[in-house]
């Protein structure tokens, strides 16, 4: 676990104090829950950070102070590879961190919603993150072709959909996501009632357990369902398999982005990019906007330019 991640030996070290490294699979307020190898030996310790500091996010590489046989101070954070952002009223904060892909679950039924798909799309876009769609309940055969269907626009801008049945074929869903996930932290996201828990489930014979433990260690009460957790898919071994599971659906935070941003964001937009008369142009309602004429010419969904002025508006709106 972790063991490429060598940091360098601090004060702490040298003064004699236990120190450990390890990975956040838990947030609760400024308390930690940190898989770390202590004498080679893989604990689950309670950790706070110094001071008033709480930047840290499930995912994060951590350099840790033992302060006794199952708790730890976190001295500093490893180099992030990624970052995403929840959001919590017009404020953006941590949700995950070294994530390398998102999978986004639907279902054949209920319905889901265009928006929050391409929410999560722009969130992964703008983080480096790959981003994959998950159709589950393929079993539910009245709704597939519609599903498929609607799929399409996605499939169509280049993100990989995958169908599996948690329920109806479980081994299949198995055979299917394994591969998938394979040295790689996914970060599961899908609206109530896609499957999500079904699925990790699978993958994660024992994710309840662990989550009670989890709420054990941090005190979350009754919070179980409303934080991020990280599981490792083949603890105690070097592979560095990660599934991260995020409540709900975690709304992403978006507002952070910056104009340029948002618009390389939208992966179908990229063609006319710079091609706009204005070279500032907003893409909004100037002439001779080469995206807009994009979206008249139905080379752009106008659902998802809808989308991105929604969300520039949103970015205008930060109460920082
Ligand atoms: N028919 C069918 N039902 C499924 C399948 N996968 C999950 N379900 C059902 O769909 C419902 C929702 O599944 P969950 O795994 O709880 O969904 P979730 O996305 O975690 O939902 P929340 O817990 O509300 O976030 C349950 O009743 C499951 O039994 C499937 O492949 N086929
Ligand atoms: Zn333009």
């Amino acid at each position: 676990m972790v063991d490429h991640y060598k940091p360098k030996p601090g004060k702490a070290a040298k003064a004699g104090i236990a120190t450990a490294i390890g990975v956040v699979i838990a947030a609760h307020g400024r308390h930690y829950l940190v898989q770390a190898l202590v004498d080679g030996e893989s604990l689950k310790l309670h950790c706070v950070t110094r001071g008033k500091k709480s930047d840290v996010a499930v995912g994060d590489k951590v350099n840790l102070n033992m302060t006794s046989k199952n708790q730890a101070v976190i001295e500093s954070i490893g180099e992030r590879r990624s970052l995403l952002y929840r959001s919590d009223q017009y404020k953006s904060k941590l949700l995950a961190a070294n994530v390398s892909q998102l999978f986004i679950v639907v279902a054949t039924e209920p319905g889901f919603t265009d928006d929050l798909i391409s929410r999560a799309l722009v969130a992964a876009e703008a983080a480096g993150v790959a981003a994959h769609i998950i159709l589950n309940k393929t079993d539910i055969a009245a709704s597939l072709p519609r599903t498929r269907e609607r799929l399409q626009a996605y499939a169509k801008l280049g993100y990989p959909i995958h169908e599996v049945s948690a329920m109806g074929m479980p081994e299949q869903t198995c055979a299917t996501l394994m591969p998938l996930l394979e040295n790689q932290s996914t970060i599961l996201i899908g609206q109530s009632g896609m499957g999500k828990s079904s699925i990790i489930n699978l993958i994660v014979p024992d994710a309840d357990i662990a989550t009670r433990e989890i709420s054990a260690a941090l005190d979350t009460g009754k919070h179980t369902t409303t934080f991020t957790r990280l599981y490792e898919v083949n603890p105690g071994t070097n592979d560095e398999t990660y599934i991260i599971d995020s409540p709900g659906f975690q709304e992403f935070g978006l507002y952070q982005l910056s104009e340029g941003m948002l618009e390389r964001a939208f992966r179908e937009f990229e063609p006319f990019l710079g091609k706009c008369k204005f070279y500032n142009c907003h893409h909004l309602i100037e002439p001779n906007c080469a995206v807009l004429e994009a979206v008249q010419d139905g080379k752009i969904a106008p659902m998802r330019h809808q989308l991105y002025k929604q969300l520039l508006h949103e970015s205008s709106q930060t109460l920082y």
